[in-house]
């Protein structure tokens, strides 16, 4: 069992989150060029008027010619916000952009939010139906009950394409799925088991019609909502929906409805389950405390009072997450592939039956790395956790199914198994093992040195790294550091570790250590007291070498080159290794290592194949299958050139090693990359497009990365520095807090090594 939370942060870091470069969350991008005379002809005036006669003979060609067949609409109104209530439509617009952004996170679904600024329901579906030539899907939420009923009934009913209410239906799914498990877990029969459902508004109404569709029969379920029990012949506060599951019963409070019950299903608000109400359940209870974002009872309280309680949330930082993130992004996902016409039972059923089958199959050991911990079917693990890489795999391809078993699917998918491949291959591994070295970070937090704390864009990153749980960061700075703490918003700096060379403990032990390793190359001792004192660099490294931190962030006081030079008279290379740098290149849907970008002017062969193996090593914890291009101006020697050799002998090194990954070269960028100029070397080893490029000089390497990413469309990671025998990383002089973050993860998580 595990109850503490794993993400504490702060207000002002969320703030910070969201306001920190571009405001907001979402930015939208052109997928055609736009930089010639003739694209924008092409995009624009005169080439657009041929689609749009195209699409006015035959409108479903708006799926060919335009994004519309991956847009969905994420549309809200603000009158129930997760649990906060009716904040309106403007206050909901984080709430919303944050869905758009996990649609195209998880399944490659294009969204934008709308707020639309009305509490009339007639305005609100008028307003959306209008829309209908511009998505491909509308995604109703946080919507009060009873008006999100009427809404999404009339919308299906109005419009040709999915709507679907998410906090109705989507968590419906997931708690669908998570009841299937928890009832198997705690063996379980859906006839037999009584349920009380806290909350009588959108999710709450959905999920229990969803439960009843599963096998609970009408009379074990007790509704209520804030008036207490929904029993036959109430009056007060009642609707149709609530109506609906009205029962016989003499219970009129949820304490009274409670007591004995198998299942909670809370829907309602933060804090309305109690320590009394836990107890008073049946044995082995399932609770699912949904509300967000806090729910009706923490699953630590509820544990204090039943050992052997089943505890979910709709929160990411406790056990079993039931949140409707695990549902509408696949859901869409299968429904746009198949263009189907809307989203019925059989669709959800499926959805909600996959997701309960993938929480029961072994855990690969790639998503239990992800997590940090090994997770396996049980009261821990009854639901599979959003970030698990399968659910974009089966979800969609079980809803694409259904959809095509129903009737409703005009595009329906010829080949199953290819269409399973082409959904993984949507998401770029990266992503995924970038979260997974968050998540291994957290689960074996390491100490890592930020040796120029005294700059403010490194306190931050510090305090995020510790905030957000990925280690403890050792501070290396003057006194005056703490102020700057308190200054960023922090409210006890003293907790935070802080050494300081003018007052260290450890400055006679460094001296000794400095000495004995550089008095032989032409230093003084007092030339090591100097350098320990003065130099942050070399005092950095040296509390990482001793052992007082694990890992080591640094280089945005000085240059990349200069700090090199500090951080090796202290430390060694690996034993056997060659130290050098990779910058990892993060396209859309493909990501690039590239090497050696900052140590090696002029690599010899041998130091080329070492960094091919060194960089296929990262490539593959970072979840890549390697293929390796040492690249040139040169394509099997032609053109011939002068320094074409020491690549050339690279590769034949690489043959004599035997090693265990494609590799080929010399070959230009193109020939490495571009599948139809490598149909013109036939005989080329390399059975895809390369992702890893070893450049056969630091100037083309360090030129190529940052081209790269100045020119855009490219996120780059690193500069890793690998081969040392401890993790340094250090960062460009222009790194921000957010790159610094990511560097000290990828440090402390050993995936730069
Ligand atoms: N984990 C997840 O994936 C999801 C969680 N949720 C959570 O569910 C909750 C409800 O959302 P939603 O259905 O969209 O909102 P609605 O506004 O449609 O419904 C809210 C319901 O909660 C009831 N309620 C309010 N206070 C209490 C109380 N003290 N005791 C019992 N019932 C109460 C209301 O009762 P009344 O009818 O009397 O006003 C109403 O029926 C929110 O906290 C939301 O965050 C929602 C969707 C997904
Ligand atoms: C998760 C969600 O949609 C909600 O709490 O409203
Ligand atoms: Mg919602």
């Amino acid at each position: 069992m595990s109850d503490k939370s794993n993400v504490e942060f702060s207000e002002r870091e969320a703030l910070f989150f969201h306001s920190t470069g571009r405001p907001g969350k979402i930015e939208i991008i052109a997928s055609k060029p736009m930089a010639t005379q003739r694209d924008l002809s092409l995009a624009y005036s005169p080439g657009v008027a041929v689609p749009v006669r195209a699409i006015a003979a035959d409108p479903a060609t708006a799926y060919d010619y335009t994004a519309k067949g991956n847009l969905v609409a994420v549309i809200s109104n603000g009158t129930a916000i997760l649990g906060l209530g009716n904040l309106g439509a403007l206050a909901s617009k984080p709430v919303m952009e944050g869905k758009a952004v996990l649609f195209k996170r998880f399944a490659d679904v294009d969204s934008i939010d709308i707020e639309l600024k009305t509490e009339d329901v007639d305005r609100f579906i008028d307003a959306v139906e209008l829309m209908e030539p511009t998505f491909g899907g509308i995604n109703l939420e946080d919507i009060k009950a009873p008006e999100c009923f009427i809404i999404e009934q009339t919308l299906k009913e109005r419009m040709n394409i999915p709507v679907f209410h998410d906090d109705q239906h989507g968590t419906a799914i997931i708690a669908a799925a998570g009841v299937i498990n928890a009832a198997l877990l705690t063996g379980r029969d859906m006839k037999d088991m009584k349920v009380v459902v806290n909350g009588a508004g959108a999710a709450s109404i959905s999920c229990t019609e969803l439960i009843k569709a599963l096998g609970v029969p009408n009379d074990n379920v007790i509704m209520c909502d804030s008036k207490g029990v929904i029993y036959q012949g109430r009056t007060e506060g009642m609707n149709q929906w609530k109506s609906a599951h009205a029962v016989k019963t003499d219970a009129r409070t949820l304490t009274q409805a409670v007591k004995g019950a198998d299942v909670f299903l809370g829907l309602s608000v933060a804090g309305a389950m109690s320590q009394e109400m836990v107890k008073s359940m049946a044995p082995n209870p399932i609770i699912f405390a949904m509300a967000n974002p806090d729910p009706e009872i923490l699953p630590p309280d509820a544990h204090a009072v039943r050992p052997d309680v089943i505890v979910a949330t709709g929160r990411s930082d406790f056990p079993n997450q039931v949140n409707n993130v695990l549902g509408f992004p696949f859901i869409f996902r299968g429904a746009l592939d198949v263009r189907a016409t809307g989203i019925n039972e059989a669709m959800k059923l499926a959805a909600a039956h996959a997701i309960a089958e993938l929480a029961r199959e072994q855990v690969p050991e790639e998503v239990a790395k992800a997590y940090g911990r090994s997770h396996s079917f049980g009261p821990d693990y009854i639901i599979p956790a959003p970030f698990d890489p399968r659910l974009m795999e089966v979800v969609p391809a079980a809803v694409a199914q259904a959809a095509m078993e129903t009737g409703v699917a005009q595009k329906p998918i010829e080949d199953m198994a290819a269409y399973r491949q082409s959904l993984k291959a949507r998401l770029n591994p990266t992503t995924s093992v970038l979260t997974s070295a968050y998540e291994i970070a957290k689960a074996n937090p390491k100490r890592v040195v930020f040796a120029e704390a005294e700059e403010e864009v490194v306190l931050r990153a510090a305090i995020q790294f510790r905030e957000l749980g990925y280690g403890i960061p050792v501070l290396v700075g003057r006194d005056d550091v703490m102020e700057k703490l308190k200054a960023l918003g922090v409210r006890d700096p003293e907790s935070f570790e802080l050494h300081n060379s003018v007052n260290s403990p450890l400055v006679p032990d460094m001296v000794d250590l400095l000495y004995a390793r550089l008095q032989r190359r032409g230093y003084l001792r007092r030339d090591c007291e100097r350098m320990v004192n003065r130099d942050r660099h070399i005092f950095g490294t040296l509390l990482v070498k001793m052992g007082v931190a694990d890992a080591m962030i640094t280089g945005t006081t000085r240059p990349y080159g200069q700090t090199l030079r500090e951080v090796k008279r202290v430390m060694d290379s690996a034993p056997g290794r060659t130290p050098f740098g990779i910058h990892v290149m993060v396209a859309k849907d493909k990501t690039v290592f590239l090497a050696d970008t900052t140590v090696h002017e002029r690599p010899s062969a041998t130091e080329l194949a070492d960094i091919a193996e060194g960089t296929v090593a990262v490539a593959r914890r970072m979840g890549h299958d390697p293929r390796v291009a040492f690249l040139s101006y040169s394509n099997f020697g032609n053109p011939p050139g002068a320094f074409l050799d020491n690549v050339r002998d690279a590769v034949k090194l690489l043959d004599e090693r035997a090693v265990d990954f494609e590799y080929e070269g010399e070959m230009t960028p193109d020939a490495a990359l571009n599948p139809t100029v490598m149909k013109s070397y036939p005989f080329s080893r390399l059975s895809g497009p390369a992702n890893v490029l070893v450049m056969p000089g630091l100037q083309s390497a360090n030129i190529s990365a940052k081209l790269l990413r100045e020119l855009g469309g490219t996120t780059m990671i690193g500069p890793l520095l690998v081969g040392m025998e401890k993790s340094v990383q250090i960062a460009t002089m222009s790194s921000n807090a957010s790159e610094l973050l990511t560097l000290a993860v990828l440090a402390a998580g050993g995936v730069a090594l």
